[in-house]
């Protein structure tokens, strides 16, 4: 039997303004480094141990696993981070409070962009400042590699690729590995191992600085998932996830 623990980034300064963030690199709050620490915390309660770490490019993750890490007296091992780990691009949206926007397009079309599986919203210009072609950690990748906008659908096809060509390579080979990444990211990483249908997706929020285990079969397929930590506040934070996206 193989573990994972998978954990989405501790609250981040747009997290607490409720903006839509994607690819926008946004700092942890005071309260996320807490999340950070807390679940280090968890993850030495529950005896693991890693010998391998991945995140997105986007300092939330990297900061998250630095501080979990920190808790863990484990810095020192190595920490590989992946544009392919990125939140899902959020085109036109990126900056925008997601109860504003509610109030003006309708919770259902908010729903629509934040949960359905291939409905993106609008992209943004190339010219528009918010577009990362000319940020250095994405040099080099192809010009066309780097989204305007994505649906989940596009975030789990750019996901797979480093998962079956680096992360299920090193876990068969034994690595001990926590991945730190975002809420959207990690949803279309879920769903390719739980096998949820593009339907069922959409009810499935994650909570911010929780360690998420998987436990995987010979074939890398879940036997079971577990959150870590207080099972009423999990449930709780999960809620409020899915209601960021309501007009109050
Ligand atoms: O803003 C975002 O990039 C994501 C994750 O924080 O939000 P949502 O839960 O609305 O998809």
């Amino acid at each position: 039997m193989y573990k994972i623990v998978l954990m989405r980034h501790g609250e981040s300064t747009w997290n607490l303004e409720n903006r839509f963030t994607g690819w926008t690199d946004i700092d942890l709050t005071e309260k996320g480094i807490a999340e950070a620490r807390n679940a280090g915390r968890l993850l030495q309660e529950a005896g693991l141990t890693f010998d391998l770490a991945y995140s997105s490019v986007l300092k939330r993750a990297i900061r998250t696993l630095w501080v979990t890490l920190d808790q863990m007296d484990l810095m020192w091992i190595p920490i590989v981070c992946h544009w392919r780990l990125n939140e899902r691009h959020y085109g036109a949206l990126q900056g925008l409070n997601k109860a504003e926007t509610a109030a003006q397009y309708g919770d259902q079309q908010v729903l629509k962009w934040r949960r359905s599986y291939d409905t993106p919203p609008e992209p943004l210009t190339p010219d528009d400042p918010r577009a990362s072609f000319n940020d250095p950690r994405y040099a080099h990748l192809k010009r066309e590699e780097i989204p305007l906008t994505e649906c989940l659908k596009d975030t789990v096809y750019r996901v797979l690729p480093v998962w079956n060509d680096e992360i299920a390579p090193a876990i068969r080979a034994g690595k001990k590995i926590i991945l730190s990444a975002h809420g959207n990211s990690l949803r279309a990483l879920i769903k390719m191992l739980d096998g949820i249908s593009d339907e069922d997706i959409a009810g499935l929020n994650i909570p911010n600085g929780q360690p998420l285990v998987y436990e995987l079969d010979e074939n890398l397929k879940p036997i079971q998932s577990y959150y870590l930590g207080d099972a009423n506040a999990i449930a709780a934070a999960m809620k409020a996830v899915a209601g960021q996206g309501k007009a109050k």
